[in-house]
């Protein structure tokens, strides 16, 4: 026994020896190598613990960009944001379906056909912007409209609700009957779909640790079965009503090339998953720093009292056409300063070739080798105290520009940052349903607001955002802080 154990120890300290003089070291003019000392794991034990904490540290230590060992693979991290247009714009050697397309399968079950073909056809831009965002937004104010005339709403009482879960009672159904239509003969009650919140609540959750490497669990199975049941083929083109352009055209599209069956399905949950997950914690974080901060709320109430003063309609009117919905700067720029705080997008990209980037920040050339990932997280850039003053602090009014038909320019070191907001991504990976989402935010603001007092209960009580989603999305509230709303007394 004794035996056996000295020769695995020695075989141990042997091939860890050995590992340890072979290891990947930065050759000529790559980016520093962050020191590691396990093997496959490298810093991935740091970097989960805190991974802005963990990142700000490198930086301090090895400048701008450097390498780090995570799971097997080395990410080149860039946190110099002079540098990310170029990143966004080098999509053949940097290409982000290599990662996107593995992921897409395990999570959706989807086959993406290759890395170069274009998403769904274009599809997308087709129905999330222009011509089908204006049909897209009548409907998700005429479903919140809906929505918010329930007795529930329409209450002079105070009501308990926490934010978080307000926004999903009122801005989820709203988007889900948008693109998913009505069930037949009688559409989801109140309670069918709170299960549908919660089976998507469920679904949502196990995003992180399936984006992490984790295998898909036989519970994720069976939520993700739901949701395919509920999109089947014949549900959505047979059983519901005013279900979305985009599904129907996709519908076409794969009938006339023969694809299976399943595949619409498998799609609707893709697109559940995507429209969903950030706007909705996009639009809790927007309410929530607007009920937090008492100057947001009364510049809010001031431009929503302005705007409907001047459209000579009532508060209970929906008809508010998107050009309305243009001219609210206030609210426009909470949800950006939202964004800026509650989302953390990134750029990740793998390199197909080798490539050099050029770093704006120092002037120097930086070798990236072909397999190698590049990782630009823009949640980094979003608190950097070089652009930001006070960067963790809300201001409702850090984006206003003087001029309200300008965006505001920010700077870094006296360099103009064009990248300084980049809640959407970047390049050709750039969110396709931003401008709907914007809209969608402003519309629920814009509608609670103004038909509702709403107050937080507890408004002393720190809300942190969780890490967990850090690089891939928005990030959810550490608790749900309490409020109360009751319906505004209306002015005759
Ligand atoms: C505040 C809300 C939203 C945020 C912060 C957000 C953010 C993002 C980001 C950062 C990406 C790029 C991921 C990457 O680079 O790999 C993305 C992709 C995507 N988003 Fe959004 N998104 C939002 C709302 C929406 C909505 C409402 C839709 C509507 C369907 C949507 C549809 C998509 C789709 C389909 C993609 C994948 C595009 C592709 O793979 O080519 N998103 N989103």
């Amino acid at each position: 026994m004794l035996y056996v154990l000295s020769v695995l120890l020695v075989t141990t300290i042997f091939a860890y020896t050995l590992w340890l003089l072979t290891r990947r070291r930065s050759k000529g003019n790559e980016p520093p190598i962050v020191p590691y000392w396990i093997p496959w794991l490298g810093s991935g034990l740091q970097y989960n613990k805190s991974p802005i904490e963990f990142l700000r540290a490198c930086e301090k230590k090895y400048g701008p960009i450097f390498t780090v060992l995570l799971a097997g693979k080395f990410f080149h991290f860039v946190l110099d944001p002079l540098t990310h247009p170029a990143i966004a714009r080098e999509s053949q050697k940097l290409n982000f379906r290599v990662h996107t397309i593995p992921l897409v399968k395990k999570i959706f079950d989807i086959n993406r056909p290759d890395k170069l073909v274009k998403t769904s056809a274009g599809l997308l831009p087709r129905h999330l912007q222009g011509k089908g965002l204006e049909r897209l937004t009548e409907t998700v104010l005429t479903k919140l409209d809906d929505i918010l005339s329930d007795s529930r709403y329409k209450s002079p009482e105070w009501t308990q609700s926490g934010v978080l879960k307000f926004c999903f009672d009122v801005l989820f159904p709203a988007s889900y009957r948008t693109l998913y239509g009505e069930k037949q003969p009688n559409k989801e009650s109140f309670d069918e779909m709170q299960k549908i919140i919660e089976d998507f609540q469920k679904f949502d959750e196990f995003f992180p640790s399936l984006v992490r490497g984790y295998p898909v669990s036989k519970e994720f199975q069976e939520v993700r079965q739901r949701f395919w049941n509920r999109f089947s083929t014949e549900s959505l083109m047979e059983k519901r009503s005013g279900v979305c352009d985009l599904f129907r055209e996709m519908h076409e599209l794969y009938t006339s090339r023969n694809e299976p069956s399943g595949r619409l399905s498998r799609d609707a949950v893709a697109y559940l998953e995507a429209a969903m997950a950030n706007t909705l914690v996009a639009a809790f974080w927007s309410l929530y720093f607007t009920l937090k901060h008492p100057d947001a709320l009364s510049a809010a109430k001031a431009e929503i009292e302005e705007i409907i003063k001047s459209s000579d309609k009532t508060n209970n009117s929906v008809c508010f056409s998107r050009e309305y919905f243009s001219k609210m700067p206030v609210l426009d720029n909470i949800i950006k300063e939202s964004l800026r705080l509650g989302v953390s997008p990134a750029a990740l990209r793998e390199a197909t070739e080798d490539l050099n980037i050029d770093l704006v920040a120092n002037g120097k050339k930086y070798k990236i080798r072909k397999g190698d990932k590049v990782f630009a997280i823009f949640q980094l850039t979003h608190t950097d105290p070089g652009i930001y003053e006070n960067p963790m602090e809300f201001k409702y009014d850090r984006f206003l520009s003087e001029d309200t038909s300008t965006e505001k320019k920010f700077y870094k070191n006296g360099k103009l940052v064009r990248f300084n907001l980049q809640p959407f991504g970047c390049g050709l990976s750039k969110c396709p349903g931003r401008y709907w989402a914007m809209l969608e935010i402003k519309q629920f603001l814009f509608l609670v607001l103004s038909r509702l007092d709403m107050e937080l209960t507890q408004p002393e009580k720190q809300i942190t955002q969780l890490q967990d989603r850090i690089g891939f999305g928005a990030l959810q509230p550490s608790s749900d802080p309490s409020m109360r709303f009751r319906a505004k007394v209306q002015v005759a």
